[in-house]
């Protein structure tokens, strides 16, 4: 079926709008995620009146202070210049490394699992999420807490970008926020659900693959190349193909022409409605309607690794991202275990603890094995 995007789509009909300059031409199978023609364009709304353009601002704290102006304009989350807010927030979310011997208490005899966020968390955001580098210090604090904890990367990316930019076999890895999971198959109690396949992992070794929203695939990578062409006008949107979620960035893109990216990914999803669209950092993730994000991925982990029953097992995830959120909300329900929240401004969040940056995170992640060294010395 060919579409005139130009119909459904207020942005592409103005001669004004960047993505007029170049050909959209693209030409989209039905199918059984999308909309047929006449269900199309339920009702006429805009990223404007339905907050996406709000949220697309607010997505990301700047790295630099900026001029009040800006902060009155964009309506943007900053430290504010008197830290009395910043004091009343650390105080609701204590620094993990300040109270450190808290957390070890809680610890003391449980078994720990560390669920880690990458970008943002393991490394610092970066203008290109191609260059968004973990440093070796970090790769080897990680490396470390391995070896004496389960430990999972649970990613937005795709897992086998993740793995790529980590590159620790120690590790579980999630990726595509959960939706593509891999564990071994001798993990104690290592379930073997409907949708859990044997695989290989990069060393040959047999594997569990648990992948939800497998059915996806041919749509993400549909969408992906549409919206590729779609914003190809747009000067610094750059669309990732995470395979069973893609992702939209607009941070390299001149702010008027936000509203433009929010207008063109919202009208094009009109067609999909088994698609639907989240926000993380300066990136709107198109991610398919299941029930699956990144708490359930740690539910299941924890199941894969034998800790999810009883009360001996401490999860802890670290995390600086709207899409965390899911992740610190089941260990709140479960109360167990706690989320660390990585944010230098202050954020509403389900986490209990909080840690600047990803420096932060690295120490505190030195702690946790110190911490455990000095435990298994002195129980000797
Ligand atoms: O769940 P995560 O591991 O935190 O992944 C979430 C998204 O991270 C990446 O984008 C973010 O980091 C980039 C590099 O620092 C930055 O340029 C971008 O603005 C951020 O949104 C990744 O590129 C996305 O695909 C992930 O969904």
């Amino acid at each position: 079926m060919d579409i005139n995007l130009n119909k459904i789509s207020p942005a592409l009909s103005d001669p004004a709008s960047p993505v007029n300059k170049s050909r959209l031409g693209t030409s989209f199978p039905s199918g059984k995620f999308m909309m047929s023609s006449r269900k199309m364009i339920p009702k006429l709304d805009d990223v404007k009146s339905n907050g996406w353009l709000e949220a697309m601002i607010s997505s990301s704290p700047p790295r630099k202070p900026l001029p009040k102006r800006l902060v009155k304009d964009f309506n943007v989350e900053v430290a504010p210049e008197d830290d009395s807010a910043q004091r009343a927030w650390m105080r609701k979310y204590p620094s993990a490394i300040t109270s450190f011997e808290h957390i070890a208490a809680q610890a003391k005899d449980k078994k720990i699992a560390v669920f880690l966020d990458y970008d943002g968390t393991l490394s610092p955001i970066v203008d290109d999420p191609d260059r968004a580098i973990m440093s070796d210090a970090m790769r080897a604090a990680v490396k470390d807490v391995a070896k004496y904890f389960p430990t999972a990367i649970i990613s937005g990316r795709s897992r086998d970008k993740v793995y790529e930019l980590v590159g620790l076999t120690e590790l579980y890895y999630a990726g595509s926020h959960g939706m593509d999971i891999m564990t071994p198959v001798n993990v104690n109690g290592s379930p073997q659900g409907p949708d859990s396949v044997k695989s290989t992992d990069q060393q040959g070794e047999e594997v569990n693959l648990f992948q939800p929203a497998k059915e996806f695939i041919p749509v993400i990578e549909e969408v992906y190349n549409s919206l590729v062409e779609l914003t190809k006008g747009i000067k610094g949107t750059k669309v990732e193909n995470h395979k069973f979620c893609t992702s939209v960035h607009y941070r390299n893109v001149d702010k008027k022409d936000w509203e433009i990216v929010g207008q063109i990914v919202h009208d094009h999803l009109k067609q999909y409605p088994r698609l639907r669209l989240t926000h993380g950092r300066r990136v709107l993730e198109v991610r398919p309607v299941i029930e699956w994000n990144k708490g359930k991925a740690v539910e299941f982990l924890l199941e894969s690794l034998g800790l999810s029953n009883g009360d001996d097992f401490l999860p802890i995830f670290i995390g600086d991202d709207k899409t965390d959120e899911d992740a610190f909300k089941v260990l709140r329900e479960r109360e167990q275990g706690f989320g660390i929240l990585v944010s230098s401004v202050p954020k509403e969040s389900k986490a209990f603890y909080s840690l600047r940056d990803p420096s932060e995170v690295k120490k505190f992640l030195k702690n946790l094995v110190k911490w455990r060294k000095m435990e298994d010395s002195t129980s000797m």
